[in-house]
């Protein structure tokens, strides 16, 4: 008989509380219970819920079974004994009687409790699953949620049958209990004993054995599919020592997956048979679940299954593929590219070549294609492959067509296309064309770039132009060496790369600028580049393999020859191109840029006329220049202004929509129209309508006429005036003539008496003179005395003068002794008092014993003398070839004479003329 002790105190609550706190457990570990007990009562004993039974037995007995491991239910439990033990909820899952179940207890008291327990020598308490708050799911796991109620609520929560548990072990906060009895709550304590025991049942009832069987063999079934039951039922059956048919039951339910309630329903039935029946419910659907589990199992295998396969098999292909060699990786497939670039050109390209082509190709192959190794080999072989190995563009030997294409583009310039011409000629002779360096020599604008464009278009190669203006860096023309980061080949390589022929017209533009070079000298590396014994076998550092530049013809372009280094120069045939007269810049201005540039601005060409006089105007009073670039922006603006003044006429004009378009009459009528300023700016053609009843706003043609007058409305005031300072020369001022990078120049030489000196002449120079021009005007000093002293011996002037000789334009800097003869007739002058011809210019370096010799620039100078309104030139007997050489139309007008003393000069200077 067994006494379920009610809590009443409110002391119970923080060991009510301390029970929630259970965390844990595990849900089957099955010991066959033998006997159920029945509670009578609960009542509080110091605020722990405890329950009281009678029949446990004696207290050594207790203390002795309760070491054991194998829990060995006591079965000499003296009835009248009441034997006091906690009540344990249980949040999860009912214990089965033969069962046990670890615990987690958090609570230290409870644990205390509990501990108390088994020193008192009972190691019992009765556990007890909590029923659910009404309306909530029963299959929800109630997860370490005990309620939070006191002593009797708690109580009146408990299940009413639940299982003797007794303490196996305490070990930290886990407690395992192991489930004996079932035990049922009772009214009262005090009532007489209700011994509850399974209903008694028949041992040999077919029905009974039927579904015990049926509930093995299940159990068996399901023990069979799922290793999981398998290790349960071996760990609970070491404990079954004899085999009944209700603990079969117990067994079945207490493995089963069921939840709690189903559980306790099973724990709660006491009729054997219907126990079998619920138990043979839970086993079969548990089989149910096992066989979806291994459908699902066997689901999961084939897929995992196939996939392996389909990657094994995929694997193997790969590798077959590869021995056969039906696909290749990522390098083989690189080196078929290169090799499939390399193809065409294989029967041209050099054996030496092709050998380290080959050599890199299978040193690629080992590299691994990650590596910096590997991209360098496979950029080196890109350029090698890249180049256009033996490859030329079919060279144009009709000298004819050339001289027509060079016509087409360039005015003038004879003298280079002469020498493009004679290099087609010896072509044609010799059935192929050598490599050649030109040197166009001149200044700026004269058309050095653009002829070299029209010689490629007229030999028909390829035209590939850098500029070495500021190169300091030799390896910008051979290359940096491969072992560089980020190293590149030279311009040379890069050009064959661009144009993709072996024998380009390559124009190395301002080679006169090229710098002074921190790493080797510019000038060495171009020299292998342009020396045609060198050039054969040109060694870029980056490729590293011989190139033949042989074939190709270089074409460079400087300002002043005197600025190329003297190796390089040697190389080369240089041409100069001295600059333009006005009658060339003309002819320039009026079928070259006007052209173009009329073009460029969309502009027909009887929209616009420039006059002859406008021209001129332009070149003499805006661009006095050697070349025609200033001249070409000049014509550009007057166009720009041209296509806005029609582009605003147009609008004007532009008929209303619905108007009749007009015909147009034969008749131009001129008028004059007014820009936005309502200043006049031109002259606007309009051919009026035949009808003059028509609109005035109808369509018209418009031309702007652009003439001297109107000039300055296009492109501002004159710059130039005059070279003439003065209309007519004083005594002491003479016309020179010098020579700039930017062409020629008239240069007036000034000279003064300053103060009387007594025997004490001297002279003073300004006018930013270099020591050259310093030193020359000393000489022209001492020269110009002697000859003094020769014609007029009576004049003491030199002697008794203190002179000042200028050069104006201070702010220009001047050098050279070419002005000597200049400097002597400027002193003489003055010391005469006899003014030189106004229309005579002379230029000439003086010895001290009054010899003329030669000067440079005869071209330059002679333009300028023009440009000047020069009627004379003296110039040294020795430029009388360079003279010649000029073309007529530079010479036309012009009285030149060629003097080898200054004795000479002395006559044309002062000789009977007409001031
Ligand atoms: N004889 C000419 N016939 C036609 N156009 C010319 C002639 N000379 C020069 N030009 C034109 O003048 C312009 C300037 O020429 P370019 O640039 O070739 O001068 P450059 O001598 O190379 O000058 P730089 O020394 O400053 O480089 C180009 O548009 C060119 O077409």
């Amino acid at each position: 008989m067994l006494k379920l002790l009610s809590p009443s105190s409110p002391a119970a609550s923080p060991f009510l509380r301390a029970l929630g706190s259970i965390t844990g457990f595990t849900r089957r570990n099955p010991n066959l219970g033998r006997r159920a007990f029945f509670c009578s009562d609960a009542k509080n004993g110091d605020g722990v819920v405890e329950i009281e039974f009678k029949g446990l037995g004696n207290e050594s007995e207790a203390k002795s079974k309760s070491s054991s491991s194998s829990a060995i239910i006591p079965t000499n439990l003296n009835p009248e004994d009441y034997v006091k033990v906690l009540a344990l909820p249980l949040p999860h899952r009912p214990l089965f009687p033969g069962f046990y179940m670890p615990i987690y207890v958090k609570d230290p008291k409870l644990l205390a409790a509990l501990q108390e327990s088994r020193n008192r020598q009972v190691p019992y308490a009765g556990a007890f699953l909590v029923k659910d708050e009404p309306g909530t799911d029963p299959c929800s796991e109630m997860e370490n949620n005990i309620p939070d109620l006191k002593g009797k609520e708690l109580f009146d929560r408990l299940h009413e049958v639940g299982t003797l548990a007794q303490i196996s072990s305490i070990q930290g906060d886990q407690v395992v209990l192991i489930g004996h009895r079932r035990l049922h709550i009772t009214e009262m304590v005090d009532e007489d004993p209700v011994t509850v025991k399974e209903k008694p049942y028949d041992k040999d009832d077919d029905v009974i054995k039927a579904t015990s069987y049926e509930v093995i063999s299940t159990l068996r079934d399901v023990l069979e599919t799922s290793v999981l039951w398998r290790d349960h039922a071996q760990t609970y059956t070491q404990h079954i020592s004899d085999f009944d048919f209700t603990r079969i039951a117990d067994f079945g339910a207490a493995i089963s997956g069921a939840n709690k309630l189903q559980c306790q329903k099973v724990l709660e039935e006491l009729d054997v048979h219907e126990r079998l029946k619920l138990t043979l419910e839970l086993v079969k659907k548990e089989i149910e679940i096992s066989k979806i589990q291994a459908s699902l199992m066997k689901k999961m295998e084939e897929k995992m299954l196939s996939e392996q396969r389909r990657k094994l098999l995929n694997e193997q292909l790969k590798a077959i593929k590869k021995e056969l060699g039906l696909e290749a990786d990522d390098r083989t497939a690189l080196c078929e590219k290169f090799r499939e670039r390399l193809e065409p050109n294989r029967e041209k390209c050099p054996p030496n070549v092709l050998q380290v082509i080959e050599e890199e190709l299978s040193k690629m192959q080992l590299l691994d294609a990650s590596s910096s190794e590997f991209n360098i080999t496979r950029n080196y072989l890109d350029w090698l492959i890249s180049l256009p190995w033996g490859n030329y563009s079919d060279e144009n030997f009709d000298v004819l067509r050339a001289q027509k294409v060079l016509d087409e583009d360039h005015y003038g310039l004879t003298e280079v296309k002469e020498r493009i011409l004679e290099f087609i000629a010896v072509g044609k002779l010799r059935g192929m064309s050598e490599g050649k360096i030109i040197c166009l020599a001149g200044p700026p604008g004269v058309g050095k770039t653009s002829i070299g464009r029209s010689i490629a278009h007229a030999l028909n190669r390829n035209f590939f132009r850098f500029s070495v203006g500021g190169l300091t860096d030799a390896a910008e023309i051979k290359g940096h060496r491969r072992t560089y980061v980020g190293a590149m080949p030279g311009k040379m390589v890069q050009c064959l790369k661009t144009v993709g022929t072996a024998n380009p017209l390559v124009l190395i533009d301002e080679i006169d600028k090229l710098g002074r070079g921190h790493a080797g000298h510019p000038a060495s590396a171009l020299l292998e580049l342009l020396d045609p014994e060198q050039n054969a076998n040109f060694l870029d550092h980056y490729l590293d393999v011989p190139i033949d530049l042989s074939k190709v013809l270089f074409v460079c372009t400087a300002n002043v020859v005197h600025m190329i280094p003297t190796p390089l120069l040697d190389r080369m045939e240089v041409v100069s191109i001295a600059g333009y007269i006005t009658d060339e810049k003309i002819h320039i201005a009026r079928e070259y840029l006007e052209k173009t540039t009329r073009e460029a601005c969309g502009i027909e060409p009887e929209q616009v006329e420039v006059t002859d006089a406008a021209l001129l105007a332009l070149i003499e009073n805006y661009c006095r220049e050697a070349g025609v670039r200033n001249l070409q922006q000049h014509i550009e603006r007057i166009y720009r202004k041209i296509a806005l003044q029609l582009v605003r006429q147009g609008t004007a004009n532009e008929p209303a929509v619905g108007d009749p378009i007009q015909s147009l009459s034969d008749e131009p009528a001129v008028v004059e129209v007014a820009d936005s300023d309502e200043h006049v700016v031109g002259s606007k053609v309009r051919r009026d309508t035949g009808n003059s009843s028509q609109s005035e706003a109808t369509k018209t043609v418009e031309k702007v006429l652009v003439d001297s007058s109107n000039l300055p409305d296009f492109v501002g005031k004159p710059v130039f005036h005059a070279e003439h300072i003065y209309e007519q020369t004083p005594v002491g001022v003479v016309m020179g003539l010098a020579w700039t990078a930017m062409g020629g120049c008239p240069l007036y030489i000034e000279t003064t008496q300053v103060e009387e000196a007594h025997g004490k002449g001297a002279l003073q120079v300004t006018g930013q003179l270099g020591d050259v021009m310093r030193e020359s005007a000393h000489i022209a000093h001492t020269v110009a005395r002697s000859i003094l002293l020769d014609k007029e011996p009576d004049n003491t002037f030199f002697a008794d003068s203190k002179l000042h000789l200028h050069i104006p334009a201070g702010a220009i800097p001047k050098d050279g002794p070419s002005a000597g003869c200049t400097m002597i007739t400027s002193m003489l002058s003055l010391a005469m008092k006899k003014p030189v011809n106004k229309d005579l210019a002379m230029t000439g370096e003086v010895t001290l014993t009054g010899r003329i010799l030669p000067i440079g620039g005869v071209k330059e100078k002679t333009i300028a003398a023009r440009r000047g309104g020069v009627k004379t030139i003296i110039f040294p007997s020795a430029n009388k070839r360079d003279y010649e050489e000029l073309t007529p139309n530079v010479k036309e007008g012009l009285d030149v004479h060629f003097v080898d003393d200054y004795s000479q000069i002395f006559n044309l200077a002062f000789g009977d003329h007409e001031n």
